[in-house]
């Protein structure tokens, strides 16, 4: 658990998302009080729940970004959920204890990679001894096995091909059934892929290998023989009960409006199967039971037609933290193509750069890709920022397709460029609508 001040928090999230202060200091104060929380004595800690937030603003805007920042800021498992894909056909009757049976499946991915992380010192060693056997034989003098080991550490051995024992792995593409209004069944048909995945995975294959190569998978291997499954699974489960984060996103399409009697009875049944989650329940998972008194959840939506009213009520009790996301403004853009440490500007730089093609973008081609970006997002659709994700990659098109000929060349991009690439386009909204 991240020890972060608030402050600290949303300077951290500043480096990458724009704007958007109010929503970075409700996450910021949401995520200091599960520290806050922690250092209570244990019965109080039971008492207090986490304040769940409703993030409101239009699409694109960074809603997501920042839920998502937060969790990797603060190593917490995390999963984005749609909540209309509870109502949508096909998926009736499946059940939103799924949400909680995936974070959990998520946190033993990360909690394996955390814990493989810390074992990788011994479980070098161990791949190291490996390769030694692999080189010399079990038989070798101690004293033959530390000359090679010394000259493996060298690397001089590195590209000397050798045979290594490796399992098999499991099977890829073992099929799981979801079964209709049996919740159940899906579980048990992973148990079994499970099951079959682990008797192909102990099944050991001989593979030659440069020594260099073998290394990666052995130290991989060994540190998976030093984690055993049971602690992984318990570490995992603990960091979804203290730490985990839902995002809900579209609440507001499951709620309850004046244009959408319809299909009213299936929303409004998805907030009250969500309710007891968010209340705090325990799940059924094949890994044992998870408790989500804790979990926090952070719900999203542009509830243009929808309030944040015509929830139920006692689900809106559960989200007492209210903020607004503002739509983007040019200048908004601007900097989000520009600032942000991994902004698209950069990344395109770097991806491009490892073609050996410089790329350099003048002042007036930002401002004119923000300016394009405002002007489609009002004449064909809203998209926020992603629209910068759109014309970007049109802008750039040409360029990518050729620059693996053009090492050494420098491209400037200018306002000119912008114009003469997207600009045309821009303008008329029928061809943008599928363009850009
Ligand atoms: N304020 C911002 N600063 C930096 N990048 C942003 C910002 N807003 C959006 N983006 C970028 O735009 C893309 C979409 O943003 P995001 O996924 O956060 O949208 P959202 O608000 O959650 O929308 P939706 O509700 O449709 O999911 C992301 O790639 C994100 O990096």
């Amino acid at each position: 658990m991240t020890a972060f001040s608030p402050r600290e928090i949303v300077s951290e999230l500043d480096r990458f998302i724009v704007g958007q202060a109010d929503a970075k200091r409700a996450v910021a104060i949401a995520l200091r009080n599960r520290w806050r929380r922690q250092q209570l004595p244990e019965a109080l800690r039971q008492e207090i729940l986490p304040k769940n937030i409703l993030m409101i603003g239009p699409t694109g805007v960074g809603k997501t970004e920042i839920a998502r920042r937060l969790a990797r800021l603060a190593e917490a498992p995390f999963i984005k959920v749609e909540a209309t894909k509870f109502t949508e056909v096909g998926y009736v009757g499946r059940d939103v204890e799924s949400i909680v049976r995936d974070l959990v499946e998520a946190a033993i991915g990360m909690t394996r990679e955390r814990m493989r992380r810390e074992v990788h010192a011994k479980a070098e060693l161990a791949a190291e001894e490996r390769v030694v056997d692999a080189l010399v034989g079990q038989n070798a003098s101690a004293d033959t096995r530390q000359k090679f080991r010394k000259l493996l550490r060298e690397g001089a051995l590195a590209e000397r091909e050798i045979e290594i024992e490796v399992s098999g792995g499991a099977p890829q593409g073992m099929p799981t059934f979801d079964i209709p209004g049996m919740p159940g069944a899906q579980m048990g048909m992973i148990d079994l892929g499970d099951m079959l995945g682990k008797a192909f995975g102990g099944q050991k294959r001989k593979r030659r290998m440069t020594v260099a190569s073998s290394y990666e998978i052995l130290v991989k291997e060994e540190a998976d023989n030093l984690l055993d499954q049971e602690t992984v699974t318990r570490a995992a489960i603990e960091s979804v009960e203290q730490n985990g984060i839902v995002f809900l996103d579209e609440i507001d399409k499951i709620a309850r409006t004046e244009e959408r009697r319809g299909g009213d009875v299936s929303r409004e049944g998805v907030q009250r199967d969500l309710l007891p989650l968010i209340e705090g329940t325990t799940v059924a998972t094949k890994h044992g039971p998870v408790k989500t008194d804790f979990v926090l959840f952070i719900a999203s939506g542009a509830f243009h037609l929808a309030k944040p009213s015509d929830l139920l009520p006692e689900l809106q009790g559960r989200l007492p933290i209210r903020v607004e996301l503002n739509a983007l403004t040019r200048d908004d853009f601007r900097r989000i193509l520009t600032e942000p440490e991994a902004s698209l500007v950069t990344q395109y730089k770097a991806l491009l750069g490892t073609e050996g093609l410089t790329l350099v973008f003048t002042e007036d081609a930002i401002d004119a890709l923000a300016d394009m970006a405002v002007e489609i997002n009002r004449s064909v659709e809203n998209i926020g920022a992603r629209r910068l994700h759109t014309v970007l990659e049109k802008l750039l098109e040409e360029i990518s397709f050729t620059a693996s000929d053009r090492t050494g060349d420098t491209v400037t991009v200018d306002a000119e460029l912008v114009r003469s690439r997207v600009g045309e386009l821009a303008k008329d909204a029928d061809l943008s609508r599928f363009i850009l």
